[in-house]
């Protein structure tokens, strides 16, 4: 089964509603490839979700960026999966690296909140990746593996799952990983869903890769086979990331 190339933008924690207006007509106005040939879904922060849903064009999708690991409740500060199937939100990203770093989210934890947010019926873009220290050590492989363990062990269904590789050195510092570092890490991870979960899902799961992307680096990095778009920061706040939504068509020669 093909892979359909998948653009997810996260904007983070950044905008006023004036900013998110802006970016959002910019998007309206864009022409980009169609629905077939990419999948394109922005991650305002919660508070600016339903005004962008309301606003965006109906072939652009949103996602949260994170919920609450099971069910609502007296959970203070806390937004629940319940909340956004109940505004028709599907996507959720879960797993970011500035979650596992600054709020302590365990592997175990992110499992746990992937597969609760899949059993409410959300679409998930869960992220891994290694810091610099680990990187230098050797040992991305194995970080990423066993990040991707974690879940692996608590969900049965990777249909809804968008694998995303975010080498955390890569993330806010203009520091790309160069094709060839993104594609080995894709395809261990490719190896790894293979050997430990099934070849179907392999085949058919998306890896997109995060970290610097931009206007200027998308295409070279979307050649590489295992390469299956981007998780884009920065740069999805700027009229460039439609160039980054325009180099799936790299996937199509
Ligand atoms: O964290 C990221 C996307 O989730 C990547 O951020 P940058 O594109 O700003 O490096």
């Amino acid at each position: 089964m093909a892979r359909k190339f998948f653009v997810g933008g996260n904007w983070k924690c950044n905008g006023t509603s004036e900013e998110v207006k802006k970016i959002v007509s910019t998007l309206n106005e864009a022409e980009v490839p169609s629905e077939d040939v990419v999948e394109v879904v922005v991650s305002p922060p919660f508070v600016f979700l339903p005004l962008v849903k309301s606003l965006l064009r109906s072939d652009f999708h949103v996602a949260a960026q994170n919920c609450w690991v099971r069910k609502g409740g007296a959970f203070t500060g806390e937004v629940s999966a319940e909340m956004l199937v109940n505004l028709s939100i599907p996507w959720v990203i879960l797993g970011h690296s500035e979650r596992r770093a600054l709020l302590n989210e365990s592997n175990d934890f992110v499992g746990d909140k992937v597969a609760y947010a899949l059993s409410r019926g959300l679409k998930v873009i869960a992220c891994v990746g290694e810091t610099l220290e680990q990187r230098e050590s050797g040992s991305t492989v194995a970080v990423v593996a066993e990040q991707t363990k974690a879940i692996a062990e608590k969900i049965s269904n990777w249909d809804n799952v968008v694998l995303a590789y975010e080498p955390v050195w890569a993330i806010g510092t203009g520091k790309v990983a160069t094709p060839a570092q993104a594609q080995e890490v894709h395809a261990e991870l490719r190896k790894w869903l293979k050997d430990n979960v099934s070849a179907e899902v392999a085949a058919s799961t998306r890896i997109i890769y995060g970290g610097s992307v931009n206007g200027a680096n998308c295409k070279e990095l979307a050649a590489q086979p295992d390469v299956d778009g981007f998780l884009v920061g920065g740069a999805s706040l700027k009229p460039e990331f439609i160039d980054i939504i325009k180099s799936a068509t790299v996937k199509k020669n």
